[in-house]
């Protein structure tokens, strides 16, 4: 049998970032820059008020007290917007509001709390600094800046500065297209009567989210049935609009293992036996004129998913040129005693939480790979090796997570989640 660190070399072996792509800015959320990001303009791109207020000649108003306030007529009204141009010759002052661009002439802002509010006249009570409340032109990004460089991890702030330097479009590694094909003539959709011997397709849901959560865009195909025909036509079909392809079941040894029996024919896809439980019967390989990778997954849940853990979410993670691909593996107490099949590499359902300061894992249910509910209560793998056969009740064991680390905290030495 081939050991999972074997197969996961030949996969990521065969992987690669997707070809830089422009997007708009929204669509390139959550993903690598491919290019360095120039402002083509000052921001602010004028001097500008940061309050609302009165823009005035500060030597006017040095005499200000709250006794004895200095008058001064306003010759003009600046909105946010404005694109008239205003001088404040001496003498006079302008009524300015936040974000408006500085008339010439004046070098302070006084603001409106400091005032009668006047709209003729403006009583004056408190003298500005020299500059106060003015923004200066360029202070946040001068034109030519790289305000992003390649290989920057779009997020939000990110995506705020490129919207604000008037940026539209980015050239980034795009979001791989995911297609998911559950195989299974039992199978129907959720919600849909199941008859006798039917039962809700699991693992098209489960592993549309987790690939989504991975970073992908992804389209999940209904069912097909265990027919030689329709299984190829279908993904024949799906191939136009996909740059990874994830079967479950069929995969195994019984007389209806469709997705081996069709895809095995094209001599493309290699199906392998993994050491490891669950997960042991793997097939990956490439096919179409693109040489679209695909990934056939056994189609017990737990098995689809922890195989999507192990093999699939880093290989979506390559194409988006994200690094790590792999989840943080951390160092845990078990709370309780685990055996395991030597030669085997087990990943078992785990609660991950603080105990004395450390983090701890509790197992949750057993190792059955039918078992969709305990994996829905856990939040971690516990990952015992494969030359390890007992672990003792409070002995350390690797744990992958995969929600969100328990208060306390294992960030602390640098071996955090990555996101
Ligand atoms: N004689 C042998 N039998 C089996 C072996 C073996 O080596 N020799 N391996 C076992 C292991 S391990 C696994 S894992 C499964 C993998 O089976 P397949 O990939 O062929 O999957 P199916 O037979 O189609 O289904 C297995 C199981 O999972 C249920 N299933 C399938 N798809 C879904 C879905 N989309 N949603 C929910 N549940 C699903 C299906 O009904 C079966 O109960 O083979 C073992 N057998
Ligand atoms: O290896 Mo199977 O994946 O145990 O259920």
């Amino acid at each position: 049998m081939k050991t999972v660190d074997e197969h996961l070399a030949d996969i990521l072996g065969r992987i690669e970032p997707l070809p830089p792509l422009e997007l708009q800015l929204l669509e390139a959320d959550g993903c690598i820059l491919a290019e360095d990001v120039t402002s083509a303009t000052d921001l602010p791109a004028w001097d500008n008020s940061a309050m609302d207020g009165y823009a005035v000649r500060r030597e006017d108003v040095l005499a200000a007290t709250e006794d004895v306030p200095v008058e001064l007529p306003v010759v003009g009204d600046v909105p946010a917007g404005s694109s008239q141009a205003y001088r404040v010759q001496p003498g006079q002052c302008v009524r300015i509001m936040t974000g408006a661009p500085l008339p010439a002439g004046a070098d302070a802002v006084v603001p409106v709390e400091w005032t009668d509010r006047g709209v003729a006249t403006v009583a004056i009570r408190k003298p500005p600094t020299e500059g106060q409340h003015i923004r200066r032109r360029g202070d946040d990004v001068s034109a030519g800046d790289v305000v992003a460089t390649a290989g920057t991890r779009l997020g939000p702030t990110h995506i705020m500065l490129m919207a604000a330097v008037g940026r539209a479009r980015v050239v980034v590694r795009p979001r791989p297209r995911v297609v998911v094909i559950s195989t299974g003539t039992e199978l129907v959709e959720p919600g849909a009567p199941t008859g006798p011997g039917q039962i809700s397709d699991a693992n098209g849901p489960g592993l549309t989210a987790a690939a989504r959560e991975a970073g992908a865009i992804v389209y999940r195909v209904g069912i097909v049935p265990d027919d030689p025909t329709t299984l190829l036509d279908a993904i024949e079909d799906q191939l136009v609009r996909a740059d990874l392809v994830i079967t479950t079941g069929g995969v195994s040894a019984g007389a209806y293992d469709v997705v081996k029996e069709v895809l095995g024919r094209l001599g493309t896809v290699a199906f392998e036996q993994v050491a490891m439980q669950p997960g042991k019967p793997q097939g990956f390989g490439t096919i179409g004129p693109d040489g679209t990778p695909i990934f056939t997954l056994p189609g017990n849940p737990v098995s689809a998913y922890v195989s999507f853990e192990v093999f699939v979410r880093p290989a979506i993670r390559r194409m988006l040129g994200i690094e790590p691909v792999h989840r943080p593996q951390l160092p845990a107490a078990c709370t309780a005693a685990l055996t395991s099949r030597e030669g085997v590499r087990q990943f078992l359902r785990g609660r991950l939480r603080m105990l004395d300061g450390r983090l701890a894992v509790e197992p949750v249910g057993g190792p059955g790979s039918h078992l969709v509910a305990s994996l829905a209560r856990s939040d971690a793998l516990i990952v015992v090796p494969e030359d390890v056969t007992q672990v003792p009740a409070g002995g350390t064991v690797t744990v992958l997570s995969f929600g969100t680390l328990p208060h306390g905290d294992a960030e602390a030495d640098g071996t955090g989640r990555d996101g």
